[in-house]
């Protein structure tokens, strides 16, 4: 499957257990591009602290986020020849607060945000469920608490996770083609923008 390099990058987000690397997976799979957990690019002394029950602050994540927003720029591996345009990459990335979203979008501003969100019960028991994962389930409360929610002037949607993976999928491809379709209506004939800026575009659902 080729990547689809005129995608915007995607990051999945939300708290522990809301689907973003089961998700981000598959869209990532539908779309044609690169997949890229987040978790991935922790350091071991933030594993380390979220294995004891500590959760992460501002000063733990800032450079894992600028980490994040470094594959966020680069959009994803080149060709196996290592040119070319870059493809396309969806991040599974909780981007909890607004500020480590903009931060992610200092690094690449054309990044629009796909918010997973589920009830807490549903949340706790996808958590208590997941086996050999360093994330303790007990960090779901600070994780809730910690939460800003995507706000209407950032780009970007929100999907519900209480149905299968293939329908939030579903669900997250029409949302983003829906914000795709906004900006080109915004565009003029001569590729600028005529309307609405694409960084305050609503968030929808
Ligand atoms: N839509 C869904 N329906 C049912 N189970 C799901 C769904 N999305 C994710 N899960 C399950 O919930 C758990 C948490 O998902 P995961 O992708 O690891 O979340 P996160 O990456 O946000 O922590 C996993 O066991 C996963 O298989
Ligand atoms: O900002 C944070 O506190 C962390 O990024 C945190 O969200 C953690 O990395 C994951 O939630 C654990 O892994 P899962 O997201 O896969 O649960």
């Amino acid at each position: 499957m080729t990547g689809d390099a005129s995608r915007a990058p995607v990051v999945v987000m939300g708290v522990a257990a809301a689907g973003k690397s089961t998700v981000g997976q598959a869209l990532a799979a539908r779309l044609g591009v690169a997949f890229i957990d987040a978790d991935d690019l922790h350091s071991d002394a933030n594993r380390a602290k979220m294995s004891a029950g500590v959760p992460l602050d501002d000063d733990d994540r800032a450079p894992w986020l600028d980490a994040v927003g470094a594959v966020l720029a680069a959009r994803g591996p080149a060709d196996d020849e290592g040119d070319g345009p870059a493809a396309s990459v969806v991040v599974a990335c909780s981007a909890l607060r607004r500020p480590y979203r903009d931060r992610l979008r200092a690094h690449a501003p054309a990044t629009v945000f796909v918010q997973l969100d589920a009830a807490p019960e549903v949340l706790r028991s996808r958590a208590e469920a997941r086996t050999g994962h360093f994330m303790p389930p007990e960090l779901l409360d600070s994780q809730l608490a910690t939460l800003e929610p995507l706000a209407a002037d950032e780009p970007g949607c929100r999907v519900d996770v209480g149905a299968p993976v293939a329908e939030v999928v579903a669900d997250a491809i029409a949302a983003l083609d829906a914000l795709d379709g906004i900006a080109e209506l915004g565009r003029d004939p001569h590729g600028e923008s005529a309307g609405p800026d694409r960084d305050a575009l609503p968030v929808s659902g």
